[in-house]
């Protein structure tokens, strides 16, 4: 198939890229190249060191024998130029991934929070209107996140996506009629940071688009990824992918073993209670082929799928890797507001009917990506671990515990 991968040149959709190349899908990448840009503006760099865009490509061909096209555009900004760029193309699949994916990041200031809502909800809107204006049937994917629903059991396991509920009838005067009567509704969002919200406003244009125009949209609510290797990106150096450890776009898993392959004392929000969902890198490549392959039949209903195949508590994460590693963990003050300790039981049903075999933590798994840490760990700048962006002003920044001491 013909597929555009929009943000294929970031830590998801550069792996995702790839491995739709190697399926022999011909492909094309579509960035404006800002997460390079946000490492800039920060001070940051990824641990990895990633190539550019051309040296990437260019290995890729080397290493394939397939090529990939690459188009810099700016989908928040430049709406004529995608418009020209899908008649030119004629994908058959977009699968989106242009968005500000930090929640750090979009609650470090008003300019922070504007630009993440801005970016990522103008990106979305004129990705729906430019594949309406350009009369293609294309299969949109998008990459979206398990934070749209919030973090807590809500009583039952988290469904993909929809809640079906009972409503008690009411006549127009608001007696009870004694019916009550099915609804299926998105499940109620609960988003915890600026960024979050923004995958709920896209939640919403998704349900809009796929009413109004028939739109065919795959909407994946992806948990926190691990990893940094796919099969792909290990076939030449040139190819590696990205690996973000500091405070704003490092995720919890990877800061955690990079901490531990650099020595320093795991940084443990609160005390630790938090559960979220997880998957590993190679396993999101292969669900998006999935997604690829069955496309919703048609109009009307977002197709949602949750992405993800564990969950655990980041207090049990850190002492599991302090475990095989020796490192010591710390509690240290909560920059975000999140609740302390919560339970998440979510369904991932979709994808384990459609044969994703899932890749489950293990330690031979996290010593990998340990050692990957281990081996650029001269590139690391230990005063970028720290997660200085805080969710209100007024959150106390205490001194850290030390809670085990390393071997
Ligand atoms: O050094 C750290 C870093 C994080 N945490 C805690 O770990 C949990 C997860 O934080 P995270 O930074 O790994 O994940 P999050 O901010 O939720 O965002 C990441 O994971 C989301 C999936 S999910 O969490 O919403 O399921 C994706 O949408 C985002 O793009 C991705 O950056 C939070 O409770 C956080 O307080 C720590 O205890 N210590």
């Amino acid at each position: 198939m013909r597929i555009l991968v929009l943000g294929g040149d970031g830590f998801c959709g550069w792996p995702a890229a790839l491995h739709l190349s190697q399926l022999g899908h011909d492909v094309g990448i579509v960035d404006n190249l800002s997460r390079r840009r946000i490492d800039e503006e920060l001070g940051t760099d990824s641990l990895t060191p990633i190539r550019t865009p051309q040296e990437r490509l260019a290995a890729w061909t080397e290493a394939t024998g397939r090529t990939i096209d690459f188009h810099e555009v700016d989908l928040a900004e430049d709406y004529e130029e995608f418009v020209a760029l899908l008649s030119q193309a004629r994908p058959e699949v977009v699968i989106h991934f242009a968005e500000q994916r930090a929640a750090p990041y979009s609650m470090k200031s008003p300019s922070h929070k504007r630009y993440t809502i801005d970016n990522n909800v103008n990106a979305t809107h004129n990705v729906l209107s430019a594949i309406v204006e350009s009369d293609l049937d294309v299969h949109l994917v998008h990459l979206g996140t398990m934070g749209v629903y919030g973090y807590g059991t809500a009583g039952m396991r988290i469904p993909e996506g929809y809640l079906d509920v009972k409503v008690p009838g009411e006549d127009a005067d608001g007696n009870a009629t004694g019916e009550l009567i099915d609804q299926t509704m998105l499940y109620p969002s609960n988003p915890g940071s600026i960024y979050h919200m923004t995958k709920v406003l896209d939640q919403h244009l998704f349900a809009f688009y796929a009413k109004n125009d028939k739109l065919r949209i795959t909407d994946l609510h992806q948990g926190i990824i691990w990893g940094t290797h796919t099969e792909e990106t290990q076939l030449d150096e040139r190819l590696i992918n990205r690996f973000d450890y500091d405070g704003d776009y490092g995720t919890v898993l990877n800061r955690f073993l990079m901490q531990a392959a650099v020595g320093y004392p795991l940084t443990v929000h609160g005390t630790g209670g938090q559960t979220r969902a997880f998957i590993h890198i190679q396993d999101m490549v292969r669900c998006i082929a999935i997604a690829v392959d069955n496309p919703p039949a048609g109009g009307d209903k977002v197709k949602i799928f949750n992405q993800m195949t564990e969950t655990h508590r980041v207090r049990d994460l850190a002492e599991l890797i302090c475990e095989i590693s020796g490192a010591s963990l710390e509690l240290v003050p909560n920059p975000r507001q999140e609740s302390a300790e919560n339970d998440l039981y979510a369904s991932n049903r979709t994808f384990l009917d459609l044969g994703l075999e899932p890749t489950t933590l293990s330690s031979g798994l996290l010593q990998e990506v340990e050692e990957t840490a281990r081996r650029y760990a001269d590139r690391a700048d230990l005063t970028k671990i720290p997660a200085t962006s805080l969710w209100t002003e007024n959150q106390a920044v205490g001194a850290p515990t030390r809670i085990a001491e390393s071997a």
